[in-house]
C-alpha cells in the first residue's frame, strides 16, 4: 500500500527559522511561493530580471538572483522549467549550495535522468504537486488542497522527509492527501500521464471528435459544444464520484453508447500506442528527444504549437466564450 499523509502527520516547526527559495515564478513557483508565505513559512525568491521578477516583487516578494538566493537559503525549491534546470543549477545554483542544504524538486526529471547531479552533502527531496499550480493557489485560497507527491532521493541531514512533509504542507497538500514515492516513479507516472491521457490524449480526442463532426457538415459551434465545452461538465463528474456517479447523471442512451463505442474508440490500437508511449519514457527516449529539441530551439514545438493555436476548434472556442456571459469577467 501507498503510505499516505495528512495535515496531522506534517510537523511545520520543522521549518521554523529556514529560508525558502522558490527558484522560479511561473505557474508553480507563484502558487506554492504565496500558499507557503501565508502558511508563515519565510519565503524568498530567486529569478533572472524580467517579468516574473516584477510580479514577484509587485507580490511583496523579496527577489534575488538565482545565485544569491541560494546563497541565503535553507531550502532550495528548483520550479523553473525542467529544460532549463541543469544548466541553471551548474552555473548558479551549485556554487552557492551550503551544506546541509534541501534542495527541492515538483517533478523528478533532471534527477531522474542524470541531468542534475547534486553533491552528497545536501538532502534531495521532491514535493509534486499532482495538479497546475494555479489550483495549487485557487484550492489552497478555497481552503482546499492540491494532491502531491513527495520523496526523498537523498537524505543528508536526517531530516529531508520531515521538509518534504512540511513543505507539503505549507503549500495546502496535506489537507488533500500526500502519497509517498520515489523520483523514478513520479518522473515516469506523470510524463506518461501528461503525454498520453491527460494533456496529449484529451486534446487528441477533442479534436479528433471536433473533426468528425465538422468534416461531416455539422456546424462548428455544435461540434465544440458536444465535444469540448460539455467535457469538464462530465470529467467533473468523474472528479467527485467516479464513473458511476458520470452514469448515474446521464441518460441511459448515453450509457449505453458510452459502454458499447467508447472502447471502439481506444481499442487495442491506443493501447499499443500507449505502451510504447510508456517504453519511450523508461528508456530516457523521450528525455533525450527533448532535450536535443531544446538545443536546436524548438523547431518541432513550435511548429506544433502554432498548427494548434490555428486550428478552428481554438478559434470557434474563442467566438463562443466571447457570446458567453458566463465567461466575461
Ligand atoms: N506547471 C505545472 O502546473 C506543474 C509543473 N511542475 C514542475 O514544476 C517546475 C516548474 O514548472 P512551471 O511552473 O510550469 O514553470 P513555468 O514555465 O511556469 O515558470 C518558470 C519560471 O522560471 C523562470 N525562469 C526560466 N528560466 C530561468 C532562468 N534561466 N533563470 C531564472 N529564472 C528562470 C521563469 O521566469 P521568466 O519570467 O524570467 O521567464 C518563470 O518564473 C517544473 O519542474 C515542472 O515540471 C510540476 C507539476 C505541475
Ligand atoms: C498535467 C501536466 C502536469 O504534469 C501537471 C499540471 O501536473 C505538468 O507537468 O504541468
Amino acid at each position: 500500500m501507498v503510505q499516505k499523509y495528512y495535515e496531522s502527520d506534517a510537523d511545520p516547526r520543522i521549518l521554523d527559522g529556514r529560508t525558502i527559495a522558490v527558484i522560479g515564478y511561473g505557474s508553480q513557483g507563484r502558487g506554492q511561493a504565496l500558499n507557503l508565505r501565508d502558511s508563515g513559512c519565510r519565503v524568498i525568491i530567486g529569478l533572472r530580471p524580467g517579468n516574473s521578477w516584477q510580479r514577484a516583487s509587485e507580490d511583496g516578494f523579496e527577489v534575488y538572483p538565482v545565485a544569491e538566493a541560494a546563497r541565503r537559503a535553507d531550502v532550495v525549491q528548483i520550479l523553473l522549467p525542467d529544460e532549463n534546470q541543469a544548466a541553471v543549477y551548474r552555473a548558479e545554483i551549485s556554487p552557492n549550495l551550503k551544506e546541509n542544504t534541501c534542495l527541492m524538486f515538483s517533478h523528478g526529471f533532471n534527477i531522474h535522468y542524470g541531468q542534475i547531479v547534486p553533491p552528497p552533502t545536501v538532502d534531495v527531496v521532491m514535493v509534486a504537486p499532482k495538479g497546475p499550480g494555479h489550483m495549487v493557489r485557487r484550492m489552497y485560497e478555497e481552503g482546499k488542497g492540491v494532491p502531491a507527491l513527495i520523496a526523498v532521493q537523498q537524505d543528508a541531514t536526517g531530516d529531508a522527509h520531515a521538509i518534504a512533509l512540511a513543505y507539503a504542507r505549507g503549500i495546502g497538500a496535506t489537507r488533500a492527501v500526500v502519497l509517498e514515492t520515489t523520483f523514478a516513479e513520479e518522473t515516469e507516472t506523470d510524463l506518461f500521464g501528461e503525454q498520453a491521457v491527460l494533456c496529449g490524449g484529451v486534446t487528441s480526442l477533442i479534436k479528433a471528435g471536433f473533426e468528425t463532426l465538422v468534416n461531416a457538415g455539422y456546424a462548428p459551434e455544435m461540434a465544440y459544444l458536444e465535444v469540448l465545452h460539455e467535457m469538464k461538465l462530465i470529467v467533473d463528474l468523474i472528479y467527485e464520484g467516479g464513473f458511476t456517479k458520470m452514469r448515474d447523471s446521464i441518460s441511459n442512451t448515453a450509457q449505453y453508447g458510452d459502454l458499447t463505442r467508447g472502447p471502439r474508440v481506444i481499442g487495442p490500437e491506443a493501447y499499443a500506442a500507449m505502451e510504447e508511449i510508456l517504453e519511450e519514457i523508461q528508456s530516457g527516449e523521450f528525455a533525450r528527444e527533448w532535450m536535443l529539441e531544446n538545443l536546436v530551439n524548438r523547431p518541432v514545438f513550435n511548429a506544433l504549437t502554432k498548427a494548434d493555436e490555428e486550428h478552428l476548434i481554438e478559434q470557434v472556442g474563442a467566438e463562443i466564450r466571447r457570446f458567453m456571459p458566463q465567461f466575461q469577467k
